[in-house]
């Protein structure tokens, strides 16, 4: 049998800490572990889950493998009569964008969310059991962002006790629901409720759209797929589609009737739950999306650091660990690090503020159960931020470690372009980054106009309760190693957000109403949204570390990467901390002096951590980041595998090839 070389073996060896502790640490628990790992495997060794083919399929393919995945994780589940849990890691570790993320990250919270118990009773199982597919089927053609300003109607028709679901313009269309264009049988459907000549806004509908017999659009249904979308591979596997109605009939019991509803009379009446409940699918998928941030994020870090570690350019002549004369590794290099390593904290500080995330939404979910409203404000504007900024820097630092990877990281074998192209509309789906961060500074105007009335700030606004000491307070940071005290950093963090945050709050009263004030200061708002988030991410890191972290050396590591990520935020966002006055200059230079001393304090331990994520070859999908490091002769074997490498002479040469040369030959010898 071939031994298998481990180029990486000695930057494993130098690791200071347990990979195997921090593997449970990165999971969340022994248990999430363990099952992570098996479900993997499991993945990993099936040649059904193939999946590095996707750059050379063409459309239709893509399409059709992606079905043909579907349905194949649906037998598997059901063949190893699989637990949720299980299924979930299953679908996770497949790694193909399909039809069923909206059917089963949306389609099925939204009825969740918004219908009422018996109307659950009814469509749970079905969709459960997939005897139906939905989508999820809000954004218009002319309608994305202002949810308020969608189009198509759904008005109630008494005499037979039907909505009728129209599209009055073409910019009413429906455009965008994954799943649409070519799978759906049903949609959630967000239109204006129209009964008794009154518009009473948006609300969400069920609308069957295909037959369940032969798949046949249903009468008065146009529907199709939205085309092709920016990337090989990535989400070109999903049919994001369009969809018409031309006054399609629907019983009013398919109405979501949790937050209100309609009486066989036409009434309207509202329950005693927000309005804002009908959005909640959105609360819980932008949670989700900031776990997905870190991952994505993850993978990129892990692939470019191993690939780091292996790359050699320049430098004096030194032997390697075998007395072998080599060239540095381009990890070695401090710029390399400084564009690196930053993006390892972001990883790993992305995934404990998504864990912190995921137990705000099921305290929150608790709480509505209860009939307790009190944290939605709240939690509404920290899964909106939190997505905004976990996606816009894990998009920035994916495109990043492609070109930390240099020429090689442009190719499709890298594995880097498919997840840039999959993981970027992250920034756009699920509300547009600046328009969630607007919604997060329209919630700190809101909590520092409280502060006024004496209303005390709870949760991530707790500190606001500080305001007179942090607007006057004074940085006390002397020498770099102060910079590695937490509540020192805490506190310049905390000074800026709220410095930042007062300043829009004390402006916003120099117009002549908050609307102008809103739209003039838009561009402040969101940079004190912006300090405000990362203060979020900053203290759930710090938080961390003070639970109780077992395992030799892991510690010490989550340490020195939690300064990494809050140094580097503070040399990235310096301007703010230095015109607010919540750090001098100085301290900004010894704030730096004091990063790049962290990053060498890393260096030994880069490898180990981001093996620490436990990920297979199969779910990197890259030949720059394999475990065995073992780069050039797979990329040389991957090279050999393109469709053009089929034939040795091109299709194509005798037609437009051997003409030519001819002509010039002829050309030359008259
Ligand atoms: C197999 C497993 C599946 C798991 C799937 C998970 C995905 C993981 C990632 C996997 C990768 C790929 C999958 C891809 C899936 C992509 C699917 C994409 C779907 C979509 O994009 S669906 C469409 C989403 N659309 C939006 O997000 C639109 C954004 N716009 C809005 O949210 C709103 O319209 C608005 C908030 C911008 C509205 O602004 P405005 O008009 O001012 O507000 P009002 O409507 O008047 O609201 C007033 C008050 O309500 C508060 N509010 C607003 N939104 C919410 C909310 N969601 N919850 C609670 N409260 C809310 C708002 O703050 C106002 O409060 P106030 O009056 O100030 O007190
Ligand atoms: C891959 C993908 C999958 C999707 N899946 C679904 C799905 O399953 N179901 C569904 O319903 N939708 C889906 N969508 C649609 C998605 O939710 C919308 O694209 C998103 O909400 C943004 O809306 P928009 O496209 O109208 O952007 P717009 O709102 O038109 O944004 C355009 C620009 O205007 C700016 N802007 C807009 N409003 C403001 C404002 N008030 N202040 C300042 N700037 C502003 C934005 O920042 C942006 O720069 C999907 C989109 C993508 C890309």
């Amino acid at each position: 049998m071939e031994r298998i070389m481990d180029h990486l073996a000695h930057e494993r060896s130098k690791a200071q800490f347990s990979v195997e502790e921090m593997k449970i640490i990165w999971a969340g628990s022994l248990h999430a572990f363990q099952v992570s790992d098996r479900i993997a495997r499991l993945v990993a060794s099936d040649p059904g889950f193939r999946k590095d083919n996707r750059a050379v399929l063409s459309r239709k393919e893509l399409f059709k493998s992606a079905l043909r995945k579907a349905a194949y994780v649906w037998k598997r589940i059901n063949e190893l009569a699989l637990s949720e849990e299980e299924a979930s890691w299953l679908r996770f570790y497949v790694d193909e964008l399909a039809y069923a993320y909206i059917h089963w990250g949306m389609f099925v919270p939204a009825i969740k969310g918004s219908a009422t118990e018996e109307q659950q009773q009814k469509w749970l199982p079905l969709a459960n059991n997939m005897q139906i597919i939905g989508t999820y089927a809000q954004t218009e053609l002319g309608h994305g962002s202002n949810v308020r300003g969608l189009e198509t109607t759904a008005t109630f028709d008494q005499e037979t006790d039907e909505f009728i679901i129209h599209s009055p313009t073409l910019t009413s269309s429906k455009w965008w629901p994954g799943g649409l264009g070519k799978v759906a049988t049903h949609a959630v459907v967000y239109a204006r409720l129209i009964t008794d000549g009154q518009d009473y806004g948006v609300h969400g509908f069920l609308v069957q759209i295909r037959s369940l017999d032969d798949h046949f659009p249903l009468p008065g249904v146009t529907v199709g797929d939205i085309g092709m979308k920016f990337g090989s591979g990535a989400f070109n596997s999903i049919d994001n589609g369009f969809l018409r109605f031309n006054h399609v009939r629907i019983p009013r019991n398919q109405m979501l009737m949790k937050v209100s509803r309609v009486t066989r009379q036409g009434k309207y009446v509202e329950s005693n739950v927000p309005k804002q409940l009908l959005y909640g699918a959105m609360v819980y998928v932008r949670q989700i999306i900031v776990a997905d941030a870190s991952i994505a994020l993850s993978r990129a870090v892990c692939i470019a650091t191993r690939y780091s570690a292996v790359r050699r350019q320049f430098g004096p002549p030194h032997e390697d660990e075998n007395g072998k004369g080599v060239e540095t590794q381009v990890i070695d290099y401090k710029t390399q690090q400084s564009r690196l390593f930053p993006l390892l904290a972001s990883a790993y500080a992305f995934r404990f503020v998504g864990e912190w995330l995921k137990w705000l939404y099921t305290d929150l979910i608790q709480k509505l159960e209860a009939n307790d409203f009190s944290t939605l404000p709240e939690a509404h504007a920290c899964t909106a931020g939190l997505k905004s900024l976990t996606t816009s820097a894990a998009a920035d630092g994916i495109k990043e470690c492609w070109k930390l990877c240099g020429g090689h990281g442009y190719l499709s074998s890298s594995g880097l372009p498919e997840l840039y192209a999959a993981f970027v509309p992250a920034c756009t789906y699920e509300g547009d980054n600046i328009v969630l961060l607007l919604q997060v500074s329209r919630f700190l105007m809101k909590t520092i106009s409280q502060l006024q009335t004496g209303k005390k700030p709870i949760g991530t606004t707790a500190y606001m309760a500080h305001v007179e000491h942090l607007i006057q307070c004074r940085c006390t940071v002397q020498k770099a190693e102060d910079w590695l005290n937490p509540s020192v950093i805490l506190e310049a963090f905390e000074a800026r957000a709220i410095r930042l945050s007062v300043a829009c709050a004390e402006n916003l009263t120099k117009f002549a109403t908050p609307l102008q004030g809103f739209s003039e200061l838009s561009p402040d708002l969101v940079e004190a949204a912006v300090a405000h988030c990362q203060l979020i991410v900053v203290s759930k890191f710090i938080e961390k570390l003070q639970q109780n972290i077992e395992g030799n050396g892991v510690k010490q590591q989550l340490e020195t990467l939690c300064n990494i990520y809050c140094l580097n935020l503070i040399h990235k966002h310096l301007g703010d901390f230095l015109s607010t006055g919540s750090i001098s200059p100085k301290q900004a230079s010894l704030a730096s002096d004091q990063l790049r001393s962290r990053y060498s304090k890393l260096r030994s331990n880069v490898i180990a951590l981001v093996d620490a994520f436990n990920y297979t070859d199969h779910f990197l999908g890259s030949v720059l980041g394999r475990y065995d490091g073992n780069v050039y002769p797979k990329l040389y074997e991957e090279a050999w595998k393109d469709p053009l490498n089929d034939s040795i002479v091109p299709d194509g040469y005798h037609e437009y090839i051997q003409p030519l040369l001819k002509q010039q030959l002829q050309n030359a010898r008259l």
